[in-house]
């Protein structure tokens, strides 16, 4: 790996952006296609968001390099699909043994994290807490607060992400509801198919 100069990036809270980021990206309701358990709450919240970007992520990335990492801000609006809260699409990391560490910087939100074998964790965040995504863990930011929620975030810079495998077992184990008294609640996602034993085991060695 080459030398490479230092940097500084600064995180602006209220806008919820790094400054002096090299990338950005956004997603609006309609990329979020398929995600949500109910269909039609979800085509009203499209027609009702049109454009609005329901997440963003800027961040600065100055190589691919094994050794190197990322370091961002994700910025997610708050909302509910039906009693569903506002989430990220989640991923694997494609090198599935790479790890990722979120800190809170203003709002409420919850890191859902399912492991290939379906086991489920979630872990809430809220200002200058730090939360540790270990290797191998599926992971999906939600926003269950009623303000922006604003994280950090730094992984190594080969992580990649793998999407489809959120997609080919019909979505995360869990979905993250409204508890009816202003929090949240996790129940079984009932579209939810176990990964075979044998992808299990062929993720775990990536
Ligand atoms: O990639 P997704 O699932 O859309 O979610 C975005 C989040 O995941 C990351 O890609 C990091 O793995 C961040 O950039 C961001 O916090
Ligand atoms: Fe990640």
């Amino acid at each position: 790996m080459p030398m490479r100069e230092p940097g500084i990036c600064r995180v602006d809270v209220e806008k919820g952006e790094l400054s002096g980021a090299s990338n950005r990206y956004t997603r609006t309701m309609a990329d979020l296609a398929g995600l949500y358990a109910d269909g039609s709450a979800y085509k009203a919240v499209l027609a009702e968001l049109g454009d609005t970007v329901v997440y963003e992520v800027t961040d600065f990335k100055p190589s691919a390099d094994a050794g190197d990492m990322i370091i961002g801000v994700t910025r997610m609006i708050p909302g509910r699909v039906g009693d569903e809260y506002f989430l990220t699409r989640g991923h694997i990391h494609a090198n599935a043994n790479r790890p990722e560490m979120y800190y809170g910087e203003a709002g409420y939100g919850l890191m859902l994290l399912e492991s290939p074998a379906g086991e489920i964790r979630t872990v809430e965040i809220g200002p200058r807490s730090l939360c540790y995504v270990p290797p191998y863990w599926i992971h999906r930011s939600v926003n269950v607060g009623t303000t922006e929620l604003v994280m950090t975030f730094a992984y190594p810079a080969d992580s990649g992400q793998d999407y489809d495998i959120i997609a080919k077992a019909g979505g995360m184990r869990s979905r993250i509801v409204d508890d009816g008294r202003g929090g949240w609640k996790a129940v079984d996602n009932e579209s939810y198919r176990f990964r075979s034993k044998e992808l299990v085991e062929s993720i775990m060695g990536r």
